[in-house]
């Protein structure tokens, strides 16, 4: 059994009722959104990359006892302009278009000097994420797309460019409890400096306020780039109650590559590199003094594109992240490697670097300890710390989990010791097969699997007013290979793993990437 990455997806706008095996729980009420890419060919054209494709969104409603799923596509100024074309006409990361394919290159070098760099996606097709009252679809451009998470309906486009000077942002922010939203981007060569900005999104104050949540942002603070011309690409950053954990890894952008990628019609993706000579630093900032703290922390080069979470314990700040020993699982999805090779993930050229959720462990004090010392005094982690000449401290991590990807916790142990991680396992397939439950106490392993089935990332929710962490539910969205069999809402009990029910859909499910629960109430 293998999954078509590369066909276009249909979207199922009109709600569906599924069919529900099992007993729902009462308290469990709301949506759950998410996104990924779902349109791979437009006319004569196709996208290079499974990560391009024009966003599907998808929900499950979930509301007394019943399950109603719908799908729309994200109907962004990129999937108009592409449609009415009926050729892909906007640029995304690993595809470079081109409005009029008949220009020889002196005319492409016209259009590219009458416009430096073509009007960037807004397929947003990576993340749903909240600011304010209101939700958005995100990828990582300065692009992000209002949501109707009811209806699914797109609204308007918003610019991080008209709030703060940002060329990327993530899709994985942080929240607290108060309602605000944390996140950060990239600021490209903007007057002479390039710098990672750590931005806040006050809590809406109304109820029904109007106005686009952003308008309220606040800078927190900015970090330099280690080189103004090859910013660090990230994909997620980490917050405990007064730390924010940034990783700037030897995984970079090349500017000036970038400002010709057009010209040279050359994707984007061929202006990013992975420099495995040079080292991870790892920025701690402290939240009280909005200011970095001055120890330098660094580790070996590495590639992260997921953090689990962090804390801070005995004058430590403790993180888990997914780590990867190279860039080779950008190259690993590109679609003809994806189709031709059955997908497999072993049998492209390169080899597939396994992902590994590691933990790393960074001392607060150092106690007057000697150069060569360990500061890492906490029992329960192999990682260590060691103190080097001027302010530097090596850090090597505890591996806790191989072969695992898309983490999720319990939200409420955002920036709290947590105890469990939800992941997908993957293995060399380009497929997920099973979700696990990882005790990062006892490491041990609980795991979901069905014969034929591909499970997407897993959700936990949590029972109201839950004591242990690990009570509520999981959910995921299941695509079912086995011929005449219909894909699922899964539903599990995060405690035992056990299924507690499927909400079987006919509608045809595509592999996405993330989503957001809300519940009935907010
Ligand atoms: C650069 C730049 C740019 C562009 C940008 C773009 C266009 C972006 C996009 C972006 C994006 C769009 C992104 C995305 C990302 C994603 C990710 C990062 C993902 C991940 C994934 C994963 C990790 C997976 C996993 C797995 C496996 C491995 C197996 C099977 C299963 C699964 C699927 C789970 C501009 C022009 C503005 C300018 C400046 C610079
Ligand atoms: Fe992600």
């Amino acid at each position: 059994m293998e999954y078509d990455y590369g066909k276009n997806k249909e979207e199922s706008p009109e709600p569906a009722e599924a069919d529900i095996a099992g007993t729902l729980p009462d308290w469990l009420q709301g949506t759950l959104v998410r996104t990924g890419p779902g349109i791979f060919s437009v006319g004569e054209t196709s996208y290079n990359h499974w990560f391009d494709g024009m966003a599907l969104m998808h929900s499950f409603t979930i509301k007394d006892g019943g399950v109603s799923y719908k799908s729309r596509y994200l109907q962004g100024d990129t999937y108009k302009a592409n449609m009415e074309a009926k050729r892909i006409v906007v640029s995304e990361m690993g595809t470079m278009a081109y409005p009029d394919p008949r220009k020889n290159i002196f005319s492409k070098v016209i259009t590219f000097l009458n416009h430096a760099v073509p009007d960037f996606t807004d397929n947003c097709g990576n993340n749903i994420i909240r600011y304010g009252n209101d939700f958005y679809a995100t990828s990582e451009t300065n692009y992000i797309r209002k949501i109707d998470p009811v209806t699914l309906e797109t609204l308007g486009k918003v610019d991080y460019l008209k709030y703060l000077p940002l060329n990327l942002v993530t899709s994985h922010p942080h929240y607290d409890k108060e309602g605000n939203t944390y996140n950060m981007g990239t600021s490209i060569a903007d007057k002479a400096k390039s710098k990672y900005i750590i931005f806040k999104v006050p809590a809406a104050t109304k109820e029904e306020d109007a106005a686009p949540a952003l308008k309220n942002l606040e800078v927190i603070c900015s970090i330099p780039c280690r080189s103004l011309l090859t910013p660090s690409y990230y994909h997620s950053f980490a917050m405990t109650d007064n730390y924010f954990i940034f990783i700037e890894q030897p995984f970079k952008l090349d500017i000036l590559k970038m400002a010709t990628a057009y010209m040279r019609g050359v994707n984007w993706a061929s202006c990013m590199k992975f420099h495995p000579e040079e080292n991870t630093l790892i920025h701690l900032i402290d939240r009280r003094t909005k200011k970095e703290v001055v120890t330098k922390y660094y580790t070996d080069s590495m590639v992260v594109y997921h953090h689990v979470n962090a804390f801070e314990e005995d004058d430590h700040v403790v993180f888990d992240v997914i780590a990867y020993d190279d860039d080779s699982l950008y190259d690993m999805f590109y679609l003809d490697k994806l189709n031709k090779k059955n997908g497999n993930l072993g049998s492209s050229n390169k080899a597939y670097s396994s992902p590994k959720c590691k933990r790393f462990a960074l001392p607060l004090t150092d106690k007057g300890s000697e150069v060569g010392a360990d500061l890492v005094k906490l029992k329960y982690t192999t990682a260590s710390a060691v103190k080097e000449k001027d302010g530097k401290v090596l850090c090597q991590p505890e591996v806790l989990c191989g072969d695992v990807e898309v983490p999720r916790i319990n939200y409420d142990y955002n920036g709290k010791k947590h105890r469990f991680v939800y992941m997908t396992k993957v293995g060399m397939s380009a497929v997920a097969t099973k979700i696990i439950k990882l005790d990062v106490e006892t490491k041990k392993k609980q795991e979901w699997t069905a014969e034929n089935c591909w499970p997407s990332e897993a959700v936990f929710i949590s029972r109201p007013n839950a004591v242990e962490e690990d009570d509520g539910v999981i959910l995921t969205s299941v695509i079912n290979a086995t011929p005449g069999e219909l894909g699922f809402l899964l539903v599990l009990d995060a405690k035992t793993f056990k299924e507690i029910a499927r909400a079987r859909v006919k509608a045809e499910l595509h592999m996405d990437m993330h989503g957001h629960f809300i519940p009935q109430s907010s």
